[in-house]
């Protein structure tokens, strides 16, 4: 569940006040954020992730008011409970893909088999890199392990900043599938910026900046 209240943020070195519309999702519910290049798209999954605050305004995920945690449960919670996929994969370059993935877990507290791993890996076409160091990697199999890294805690939260701007049309149609069938399954929410056409007719629900 996701509600935000008149969220409002500024940059400390911009005099812009980004006012964003109120959102509201309940369990299971996904959302497109469309918008023209500049209007804040990134800004506000930043607030929603907990990554910048909001100067007004707040966000609630799962009953849990985000602005009154401390530093400290902030990032707990984000690591248990948030799955980002950013543009700028946030995976350890010396690190194998494998590798990344349980550092992701023990981050998040959270067991899950090596079998599920696999099946995940496998979903994204990428099981065949597993034991691949990062730095090895193409830069569509390192937006699918962004994905990965992103889901395999199964948060209750992900979200997504263009994640399918480098693939083409059968891993864009597999990354959404997959991301939308792990949501389900976890009931959590979904939430997803995009310049991706392509992707438009996955969501019912979508917001307009
Ligand atoms: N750290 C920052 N400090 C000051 N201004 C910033 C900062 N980050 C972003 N901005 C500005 O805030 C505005 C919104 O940026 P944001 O990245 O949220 O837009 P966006 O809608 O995601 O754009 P795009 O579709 O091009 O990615 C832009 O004018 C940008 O220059």
């Amino acid at each position: 569940m996701i509600q935000t209240n008149n969220l409002k943020f500024k940059y400390d070195n911009d005099n812009t006040i980004f006012e964003f519309p109120d959102i509201t999702l309940s369990k299971n519910q996904n959302l497109l954020i469309l918008g023209k290049s500049g209007i804040g798209k990134t800004t506000l999954l930043h607030l929603l992730a907990g990554l910048l605050s909001p100067s007004d305004g707040s966000i609630h995920i799962d009953d849990v008011d985000i602005q009154k945690l401390t530093n400290k449960q902030l990032d707990k919670f984000r690591g248990q409970n948030i799955g980002l996929v950013f543009q700028n994969n946030h995976a350890v370059q010396s690190l194998s893909v494998m590798e990344n993935l349980e550092a992701r877990l023990f981050f998040a507290k959270k067991t899950i088999s090596k079998t599920v791993i696999k099946d995940l890996l496998e979903h994204l076409d990428i099981e065949m890199c597993k034991n691949k160091k990062v730095r090895e990697l193409s830069e569509g199999q390192l937006q699918r392990l962004g994905i990965a890294m992103a889901i395999v805690h199964r948060p209750q939260l992900v979200l997504a900043d263009e994640p399918t701007s480098s693939l083409d049309d059968t891993n864009c149609k597999k990354v959404m599938r997959l991301l939308i069938e792990q949501a389900d399954a976890n009931n959590a929410n979904l939430i997803v910026i995009t310049h991706d056409q392509r992707i438009k007719p996955l969501f019912n629900k979508t917001l307009e900046l």
